[in-house]
């Protein structure tokens, strides 16, 4: 039988860990962490996760503010508030909420913010670490909640078979290089892969963020495998009742070893590790705000100047 593995319970339990250690840095006088959350226009479906979000960061004891914009907004002004973000304080992170209206240059927007504040980790400086592997960057939520959930279930990644369907900037091309960084062999595939069935049943691993409801069959999963289902689809069934759906047809897939389930898999781990990625980025504020002092106390030579 297909192991279930929650990613529910286990955000709760990052939460908690969470709330702990912003307990304890708060106590030992460090500013509360703090996360900002930018909504433009009203897509109902973005108020949800934005509500999500509030929540978990309360729980976990993270200053949050929201900044809902018109979906009228032009881009100097959401501009001119990522501005004023990065130079407050009491602000560590900033997650602008996508997709952003059409009149509105995304990419833009994201250069914009911070690198060090860029808790979504979409910051070409971000991507770019993420992609040499330094470590010391911000990774995005959803690739790393779904690394975190492999890692309850698997030991050794090394040589393991992984693909991935889907190669958004958001999932599929950021959790490639994660796996890649733990030395499995790799396979992105997208909507013009040729044979994907075959190439998913060869997969150890399978990453789902396709974003296409129970794409992904039984038959192309081989037996045992760990299926990680990002997908969150909302659909009607022939009785007019809505649900939630992820890409992989779920109920076929009793053979697999390990199964994220949709809703309460991934999704929760997301609102997770943006809250992880915020105490990170506060943190990291504060340890460049000690060696800045060490580095003003020692005594530095002064150049010498030629005129
Ligand atoms: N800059 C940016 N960063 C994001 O991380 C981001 C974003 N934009 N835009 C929208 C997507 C979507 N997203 C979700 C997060 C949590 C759930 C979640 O917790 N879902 C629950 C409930 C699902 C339901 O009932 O609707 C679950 O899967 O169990 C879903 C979706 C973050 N996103």
């Amino acid at each position: 039988m297909v192991r279930i593995l929650r990613g529910d319970t286990l955000a709760g339990q990052m939460s908690d860990d969470l709330a702990a250690e912003v307990a304890a840095l708060v106590a030992a006088g460090q500013d509360v962490p703090g996360l900002a959350v930018v909504l433009v226009g009203e897509d109902p479906a973005s108020r949800i996760y934005v509500g999500r979000k509030r929540k978990a960061a309360g729980m976990a004891g993270i200053r949050s503010a929201e900044y809902r914009l018109p979906a009228e907004t032009g881009e100097a002004a959401l501009l001119d508030l990522i501005a004023a973000l990065n130079a407050d304080p009491a602000i560590h992170g900033i997650l602008v909420q996508l997709p952003l209206p059409r009149h509105i240059d995304a990419a833009r927007v994201l250069d914009a913010i911070a690198p060090e504040k860029d808790v979504d980790g979409f910051h070409p400086v971000n991507v770019g670490r993420l992609s040499t592997g330094s470590g010391a960057g911000l990774v995005p939520c959803t690739p790393l909640g779904c690394m975190i959930l492999l890692e309850q279930v698997i030991d050794d990644f090394r040589g393991l078979k992984a693909v991935v369907i889907g190669k958004s900037n958001i999932v599929g091309k950021p959790v490639a290089l994660l796996l890649l960084e733990r030395e499995c062999t790799v396979t992105v595939t997208h909507i013009h892969t040729r044979g994907l069935p075959e190439i998913v049943r060869s997969a150890d691993i399978v990453v789902v963020a396709a974003g296409s409801p129970e794409l992904v069959k039984g038959d192309w999963i081989k037996p045992g495998a760990v299926v990680i289902d990002v997908g969150i689809n909302r659909v009607v069934d022939k009785d007019g009742i809505s649900r939630i759906v992820g890409d992989v047809a779920a109920q076929e897939c009793g053979h697999a070893g390990v199964l994220t389930p949709v809703p309460g898999g991934v999704g929760p781990m997301t609102i997770a590790c943006l809250l992880r990625n915020t105490v990170d980025a506060a943190r990291a504020k504060e340890k460049a705000a000690r060696m800045l002092l060490v580095g003003q106390a020692r005594a530095v030579p002064a150049p010498s100047l030629s005129v």
